[in-house]
Order: C-alpha cells, then sequence, then structure tokens
C-alpha cells in the first residue's frame, strides 16, 4: 500500500461507519493508470479519483467536511484561482453553481502563461525504440503506360482525333486506351483493371462519345439518358464531367450533365428536364433524383459504366448501385414494347445512316467520317452495354461482374498478365491478342452486315424471343444474376452454356454464320484453331517470343486470379518509403517534411496529406497554416511589452541554459509563421459544404505548390496535376486504400514521392504491403527533422528545432477555447477510429498498442488522456454515435415512385462491406440533400 496516495474524503454516513469499512469504500473509487517508465518498462500506480482535492481539503480543513466550499464570485484572472476553482469544481462533480467544470478547465489551459526560462520538452523522451526494417525482396509489378500507337490509328471520328491534340493535348495512347476503346467500341461489356493515373477515364470516355456521336439521326435532348456514369466522389464526378465536356466539344448535340451531391436539387430538375444525354453523378444524388424526379427516366440508357467499383461496391454504395442498375432495366421493361415499332425502326436504319440524310436543309455540313460501331448499335436499341473500372479488384466486383455484365471481356494491363480476357474464349496458352485488339478494324467489316442480320432475325422472331433477348439483356434476368449461373460454376462449361444464351446482337450462338460482334470471336477463335497459316505462323515464332506473348485467360479465370492473387501495382515512377516515427514526434515530423517540400524546395512542391477523420483534417490543417505560416495569430498578437519580456527572458535563460539536450527556452510565438515563404494549405473532407468542397479541389487542381491535407475522399479517381509528394500521416485502412491514395501521385508516367507514417508498433504493416508485392524503403525520421533547423536556425540542433516548433505547435493550441476544443476533438476522433480498422489489419494497427498520452502530443495536448476523454464527453460537438453508411433512400420514398421496385437484401450477393473504415469517408455516401420525407412528414405534422 505504499504507492497508493490515499485519499479518503467520507462523507458524514461515512464517518459514522467503522474505519474497516471507509477504507474500503474509498479503496474503490481508486483509478489504476499504467504508463511507462523512461526504460519503456510499463509501471502501475494507483491513484485516487481526486488527486488535487487532498490539498484542497486540507486547506480548508477548519470548513465541516460535509460542507460544500463555495466560489468566490469574482472571475479568475490568476492561474492560481483558477486551479483553485478547479479542484472546487473536480470535488462537487462537474458542475456548480451553473459552472462547467470543463469550461473552467478549458481556461486554466488557455490563461495559462507560457513560462520563461528553462523548459523542459518531454518530445524525446520515453519514446520507444524505432526498428530498423530492412528489406525484403519484393519484385513489384509494373505496368507499361503508353502504348506507342497514336489516337489516329483508332477507326474514331477525325474530329475528336483533332480535338484530343488540341484541346487535351493528347496524341499518344496509354496502353489501357488502346486495348479498351477497340473492345468498348464492340458494344461488349468490360471490366477494366490497370494502375491509377494510366488513363483509364479517357478509355472509356473516348469510345462512348464515338458510338454517340455516330448516332443518326444526331440524338438530342429529348432522346432521354443514354450513358450513366456512376464514380464515388464529387470531385471525381466533377472531374468526368469536366471530361466529357471536353470530347464532346465537335459533337454539340451531345450533351453531359452531371448530378453531384451538394448542389440544389432544383437546378438538377430543371437540368434533368431539359434532357442530358450523358449523366455524371455519385451513386446517392443519382438515386435521389430517381426517386424524386420524373422526368429522370433510364428507358433509353445504352451505357452504364461503373468507375472506382470496387469502391462503390463497398460501404454502402452498393445498394444504390444496385438501385441504379435496376432502375435501368426496370425503365427499358416499362417502355412500351412495339414490336412493330422496332422493326420499322429497323428498316429504318440503313437509310438513316446514309450520311446524305444528315442534311437537314443543306445548310448543315456533312460529316464527312461517319464508321458504324456496334455500340451505337446498343444505343440505338434496348440493349445496354456495363463497363466497370478500378486499379484493384475485389470480390464484389467480381460479383457484380456476373450480375451486371454479359459475355463479358476483362482487360488487365499490368505485365505478365492477361491483356485481354475474352469470356466467350477459351483459356489458351498462345493466343496471339493482337486479334482481339485489332478486331475492331476487322469488325468494321462484318459491322456493315450486322444491322442487316439483326432485321432479319428480328422479323423472323416470335415476339417471345425478342422479349426474351431484350430479358436476357437488359432485364431482370440480367440483375438477378440468373443468366449468369455459368459464369461461376467453372470455366469449362462456360462456353456450352453461351451456347444456349443470346448473344450480344441477338444470335444464337449455335447459328455460326452470323456476322455479329459476338460471332466474330467465335469464329475468330475457331480460325485460331483451324487457320494453317495462323498455325504456321505460331510454329515460326521462336520459343522466346512464345513467352513473351500474353496469356489469354478466359474471362472468369483471368478475373478469379486476378482476385485471388492479390498483388497491387502502382506506378513505377514513385518513391515509396516509410517513416517509423514515434507517436510524441509525429506532429512535428509532419511539419518538417511540408516545410521540406513545400517551402525549402526551390521548385515548389505540391503535397497531398492522407490524414484518417475530418476532425483531423480541420484541426491539423488550420494548425500547421497558422503555425507556418501565421495566417491567424495575426489576430492574437502578444502585445510590445510582452514579445520584449520574453526576448529579455530569453537573454536571460540564455545565460542559465543547462546542457541537457531537451532543456530548452521556451519563446512566447512572436508575429507571423515560422516559414519566410507564403505556403498555400488547402482541406478536404466530406463534410465540408458543397461549394467549399469544390472550391478548394479546383484551386488546388490550378495551383503551382501547396499543401492539400485530406481524408480519403481524395484517394480515388482525383487526378491533380504536378502532385510530387503523397504522405499518409495515417494508415491506410488496407494496402488497396494504400495504393489509391500513393495513385495521387506519378500519375500518366510523372515522377512522385509516396511516405507511409508509421509508428514504432505499426512497423510490420510493411510486411503485409510487401505481400501484396508493394516495395517500400525505410527512410530516417531523425533525418527528416533535421529540415527543421532550417526554419530555426537558433537551434544547435534538429531535436531543439523540432523541440522549438512542437512548442509553438502547443502554444497555439492552447491559446483559446476553440483551439482546445477543436485539438481535443481531433483527438477524440483519431482514438475512436484507430480502433475501427479492418480486422484484416488490426494485427498490425492495434488500438491496443498505442499510448494515448503519446499521442495527445500529436496533437499538440498536454492534456492527458483522462482529461481529455472528460472533454470529449462534455463536448456536444463530438461525434457520439458511430457513422452509419444510410443513404438518403427510405423505404417510403422508394415506394414513391411507381414501377420502381424496392431492391431486396442481397441481391448483390455476398457483400463487401468494409464498416471498420468508414469513419473517414461516412459523408460520401450521402446524397447532399436531407430526406425528403423530412419535409413531407412536417407537412402532415402542420396538417
Ligand atoms: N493518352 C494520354 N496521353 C497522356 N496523358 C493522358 C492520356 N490519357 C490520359 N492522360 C492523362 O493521364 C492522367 C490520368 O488519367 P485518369 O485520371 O484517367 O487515370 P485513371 O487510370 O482513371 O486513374 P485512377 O485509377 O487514379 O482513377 C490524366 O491527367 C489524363 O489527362
Amino acid at each position: 500500500m505504499d504507492d497508493l496516495q490515499l485519499n479518503i474524503t467520507s462523507t458524514i454516513k461515512n464517518q459514522n461507519k467503522t474505519k474497516k469499512q471507509t477504507i474500503q469504500k474509498n479503496a474503490n473509487e481508486y483509478k489504476f493508470k499504467s504508463k511507462p517508465d523512461f526504460s519503456g518498462k510499463i509501471i502501475a500506480f494507483k491513484r485516487p479519483q481526486n488527486a488535487g482535492q487532498m490539498n484542497f481539503s486540507q486547506k480548508n480543513s477548519n470548513e465541516p467536511p460535509n460542507k460544500v466550499p463555495k466560489l468566490s464570485n469574482i472571475a479568475p484572472s490568476k492561474p492560481e484561482d483558477l486551479q483553485l476553482r478547479l479542484r472546487e469544481l473536480s470535488e462537487n462533480k462537474g458542475k456548480f453553481h451553473g459552472k462547467n467544470y470543463q469550461d473552467l478547465s478549458d481556461d486554466l489551459q488557455t490563461k495559462q502563461k507560457p513560462r520563461n526560462g528553462p523548459w523542459i520538452s518531454s518530445l524525446f523522451k520515453n519514446n520507444p525504440e524505432v526498428p530498423k526494417m530492412g528489406q525484403k525482396a519484393v519484385k513489384p509489378l509494373f505496368e507499361k503506360v503508353f502504348a506507342g500507337k497514336t489516337f489516329a490509328d483508332l477507326n474514331i471520328h477525325p474530329h475528336s482525333v483533332a480535338n484530343l491534340k488540341q484541346n487535351l493535348n493528347l496524341s499518344e495512347m496509354m496502353t489501357v486506351q488502346q486495348k479498351s476503346i477497340s473492345i468498348i467500341l464492340q458494344g461488349r461489356d468490360v471490366l477494366i483493371r490497370s494502375q491509377t493515373g494510366s488513363g483509364k477515364t479517357l478509355a472509356y470516355a473516348l469510345p462512348i462519345v464515338e458510338g454517340l456521336q455516330a448516332i443518326r439521326p444526331k440524338i438530342n435532348r429529348n432522346d432521354g439518358v443514354k450513358v450513366i456514369v456512376v464514380v464515388p466522389t464529387r470531385e471525381l464526378a466533377v472531374q468526368t464531367y469536366e471530361l466529357f465536356v471536353k470530347l464532346t466539344k465537335p459533337f454539340i448535340w451531345i450533351v453531359p450533365g452531371l448530378l453531384s451531391g451538394g448542389q440544389k436539387r432544383k437546378a438538377e430538375k430543371a437540368r434533368l428536364r431539359k434532357g442530358l444525354s450523358i449523366l455524371v453523378g455519385t451513386p446517392g444524388r443519382i438515386n435521389d433524383h430517381l426517386l424524386h424526379t420524373h422526368s429522370l427516366n433510364f428507358a433509353k440508357t445504352g451505357c452504364l459504366v461503373l468507375d472506382e467499383a470496387d469502391r462503390l461496391l463497398d460501404m454502402g454504395y452498393e445498394k444504390d448501385v444496385a438501385a441504379i442498375v435496376k432502375a435501368i432495366e426496370d425503365h427499358k421493361k416499362a417502355a412500351t414494347y412495339d414490336p412493330m415499332a422496332l422493326v420499322k425502326q429497323n428498316i429504318k436504319k440503313p437509310l438513316e445512316n446514309d450520311e446524305q440524310q444528315d442534311i437537314p436543309n443543306g445548310d448543315e455540313k456533312p460529316v464527312e467520317h461517319n464508321v458504324e460501331h456496334a455500340l451505337t448499335k446498343i444505343f440505338q436499341s434496348t440493349e445496354r452495354q456495363t463497363i466497370l473500372l478500378s486499379a484493384t479488384l475485389t470480390k464484389a466486383v467480381e460479383n457484380l461482374a456476373g450480375i451486371t455484365m454479359q459475355d463479358p471481356v476483362f482487360v488487365d494491363t499490368s505485365d505478365g498478365k492477361a491483356l485481354v480476357a475474352d469470356s466467350l474464349k477459351e483459356t489458351s496458352k498462345h493466343t496471339d491478342l493482337k486479334k482481339i485488339d485489332t478486331s475492331s478494324e476487322n469488325i468494321k467489316i462484318s459491322e456493315k452486315n450486322i444491322v442487316q442480320k439483326v432485321i432479319t432475325e428480328e422479323l423472323n422472331a416470335k415476339p417471345d424471343d425478342i422479349e426474351e433477348k431484350q430479358e436476357s439483356r437488359t432485364g431482370l434476368k440480367a440483375f438477378s444474376g440468373s443468366n449468369h449461373p455459368e459464369l461461376f460454376a467453372g470455366v469449362k462449361n462456360k462456353g456450352q452454356t453461351n451456347n444456349s444464351t443470346v448473344s450480344v446482337s441477338g444470335k444464337k450462338d449455335n447459328e455460326s454464320d452470323s456476322d455479329s460482334d459476338y460471332e466474330y470471336f467465335k469464329v475468330q477463335k475457331e480460325l485460331e484453331v483451324k487457320d494453317p497459316i495462323v498455325d504456321k505462323l505460331d510454329e515460326a515464332k521462336t520459343e522466346h517470343e512464345k513467352v513473351e506473348e500474353p496469356v489469354a485467360n478466359t474471362f472468369v479465370e483471368a478475373l478469379k486470379t486476378a482476385i485471388t492473387e492479390d498483388e497491387l501495382i502502382l506506378p513505377a515512377t514513385v518513391n515509396q518509403t516509410f517513416l517509423i516515427v514515434p507517436m510524441k514526434l509525429r506532429l512535428v515530423t509532419l511539419c518538417a517534411l511540408i516545410v521540406e517540400h513545400c517551402v525549402i524546395n526551390r521548385k515548389g512542391g505540391k503535397m497531398i496529406v492522407f490524414m484518417a477523420t475530418l476532425e483531423m483534417v480541420d484541426y491539423l490543417s488550420e494548425l500547421i497554416e497558422t503555425v507556418l505560416t501565421g495566417k491567424e495569430d495575426k489576430a492574437k498578437k502578444k502585445n510590445e511589452s510582452e514579445k520584449k519580456n520574453s526576448k529579455a527572458n530569453k537573454r536571460k535563460s540564455k545565460d542559465e541554459d543547462s546542457d541537457s539536450e531537451y532543456e530548452m527556452d521556451y519563446e512566447a510565438p512572436a508575429e507571423g509563421g515560422i516559414v519566410p515563404h507564403d505556403l498555400d494549405v488547402f482541406s478536404l473532407h466530406g463534410s465540408m459544404p458543397h461549394e467549399n468542397r469544390i472550391e478548394v479541389f479546383k484551386q488546388f487542381r490550378v495551383a503551382k505548390r501547396g499543401l492539400l491535407i485530406c481524408t480519403d475522399v481524395a484517394a480515388r479517381g482525383l487526378d491533380v496535376p504536378r502532385v510530387d509528394l503523397v504522405l499518409q500521416f495515417c494508415a491506410p485502412a488496407s494496402a488497396t486504400d494504400y495504393v489509391h491514395r500513393v495513385g495521387r501521385t506519378g500519375r500518366a508516367e510523372q515522377v512522385g514521392a509516396a511516405i507511409l507514417f508509421l509508428l514504432p508498433s505499426e512497423s510490420e504493416f510493411v510486411r503485409h504491403l510487401e505481400q501484396k508485392r508493394i516495395r517500400l524503403r525505410q527512410s530516417d525520421e531523425m533525418k527528416a527533422l533535421s529540415v527543421l533547423q532550417n526554419i530555426v536556425p537558433t537551434a544547435p540542433t534538429p531535436q531543439r528545432a523540432a523541440i522549438a516548433v512542437q512548442a509553438r505547435l502547443e502554444h497555439t493550441a492552447h491559446s483559446s477555447r476553440d483551439w482546445l476544443a477543436r485539438a481535443s476533438r481531433a483527438y477524440t476522433s483519431w482514438v475512436r477510429f484507430y480502433s475501427t480498422y479492418p480486422r484484416e489489419v488490426r494485427m498490425w494497427l492495434d488500438a491496443r498498442q498505442l499510448h494515448l498520452g503519446h499521442a495527445a502530443k500529436a496533437f499538440a495536448l498536454r492534456e492527458t488522456p483522462g482529461a481529455l476523454a472528460r472533454r470529449a464527453k462534455s463536448d456536444p460537438n463530438v461525434r457520439k454515435e458511430r457513422p452509419n453508411n444510410r443513404l438518403t433512400i427510405h423505404d417510403e420514398d422508394e415506394k414513391k415512385r411507381p414501377g420502381f421496385l424496392k431492391v431486396k437484401p442481397g441481391i448483390f450477393g455476398k457483400r463487401i462491406v468494409n464498416k471498420q473504415s468508414s469513419m473517414h469517408t461516412a459523408s460520401e455516401f450521402d446524397s447532399g440533400l436531407p430526406p425528403v420525407d423530412t419535409y413531407t412528414n412536417k407537412k402532415r405534422k402542420n396538417k
């Protein structure tokens, strides 16, 4: 019992009890705390809950013990007074005379004057040792980014080629574009995987525009939504929409539109009523309009694109995606089916395709080049093409592909993988894939005949057959996955099962005389097997050439292999490193890297820092900006005399300076920041007002240098030019998230760097990344700190410079109640976030390993974890509940729309829901609008 500081505060009742009873009761009230000693050993000691109370009780020993001491009415001005009142309040369980314990505690924190003279910093004390991880032999996967072919080589409208050159400055194709464009133009369902920044957006946007522009008569606004592009974030929606705007410049009759959260519903409704050809949006918002905007109809939609498909199926999005797919099918089904009209329409087609028909009054210029693509036919039919894209694949994507795609093609551009895996092909080791790639050129010849073929077929077909065709391609069968049992039943059955299904062009597979694109692949395959010339050519090839040739798997095999192997690809041009930084040094090391990259770097760096929660982004971005550039501090300047005093004290204390490395002069911050240059700091997270969010994104995009601090909301798809450093301040929730975050740099073969911050307890996370073929090198954390000597030239060592910067950070964080509240909110949010890491990574990112006291230092806080927890408890702005993934769709809403059937749960088969990591992106799943029924309810209540 020697190490117990007993504070026996007994009530009158207790006094009447026996001594033994009193001691037992009080012993139960003691808190047990553990913290490491200097050598890192954990020592436990017990401390009474009201430790400070003993002295107070002693001071007021004249008063009866049961009497509540009164607070003086005079506002406390001196820290000692505050201390006193704080003790009074703490004794009285938080509230007294309407005063709040926390308020007083904050007053104490903020009004406490910095001590002048020697100030012992604990920044470098008690830190765990930084392990040297070494490097495992990892052979990363690489991808050839550029294909060596130009857009002019494609069979697309010359205006498109010219537009790409003039407005986008693009002429050479990227590999993924070369592989995918021709396949998309054939109207095939495609699943595309290629590394971040490899040009996937253009790979689908260009053929879509090409397919649309070729429709004759030209489409107009009244023709309805032809293409739906679903992306996970608003910024990505804006970016994709802008690309479509650029691509459709030569074809002004194609109207792209944007539906992303945060804008006024009314304005969007008006736009939808006017008519859009290409609709780009976030799933929540599209669904919101599906429910509440009756002019939005997908009956004419011929193409559905799900960009960042794995993300869209993650965390609550999948319901919305399912609802969109279902809406397309329902709307198509609901559209009046008139076989005669269909026949007439098809008979007219060859005439319509005659270019002369295009000139209404002889005024309009004829389009010189009007190639027919199978995709154009799809836009004119009731069918639908589905395109899924991502740099990373998951089981959920595989499931979705099985459900929504028919006879899909898998395009994987990583080296050593199948470049094009066609579901209509059997596994063949030495298939010449170039045949598939050039098929669009060959198919031109055959496509001329497709129209005629379809007409003949449809004229001959019974209504039942036609219905079956439509359903198979676009109807409920496709949605429920019933048309794809073979996809996962085994590859060998694939061909047979397909034989009994209806092909893309509506042709039965066993009728092999068809010229359709579907048949083309079949015939092509037969040719590959039978053609003696091809055989001879194959024989003539050297063994070496054969080894280099990519292996063409069937779609299912290739996709399954890709998912099982789970190997991740990152641009070879990104230099990836990690820093193991002890908790207390994290913030100051971050500042050092920002200074190094954005300030000292003459070229002017552009950097993105990923944080775990929006509270962290809000607080740390402002703190860093304030401390480094002095942005806000100006309002709270010290007066001249204080400055003089501090300088005098500084001089004085210099003389008294001790030898300790960790002891330094405390200098009250002077005016302004500590870096000589301007530093533009941007912050971005999902809870920002929409306008700010888009504005920040746009500003950062055009900035030549600057720092963006953000959550994972910026991790997917965002294409910000010249970002040369990505820093992950908090470890990602998965290796996949790591890839997407890093992928914001090194885009389109640009050079970039990525740094991952890890705690000593998290160091084994590197091994997890190495297993996924990600190669990282360890950097020296002390070397990173040495940069700070540039901005604190008086500091003799990097440690001293770090202490000075940390002091500035802490001073700012404690300069007002607001700062303190935000700091502790950020701290609390991070602590809560940490325990939500998904199970797969929890063994490396274990919340039990955290030292919460040290963590406070990383938020420039000086309070103990207990005090911070109390503050969080009394802070109404701290999010108490876990963010849910509910969208603004309610059961009642779903019922409101006629013909809009409720999506059955589990329709996407096995749901892969990453609930744990919902903290940092939760707000993304909102459509950005209040639920409509709130308004309705209010109205009802008023009545
Ligand atoms: N053919 C091309 N030549 C040069 N640059 C290109 C080409 N095509 C696209 N780009 C550029 O490459 C960059 C990355 O393109 P994009 O955003 O489409 O990549 P992504 O593969 O979708 O990346 P992520 O997986 O991160 O979403 C963009 O800046 C784009 O302008």
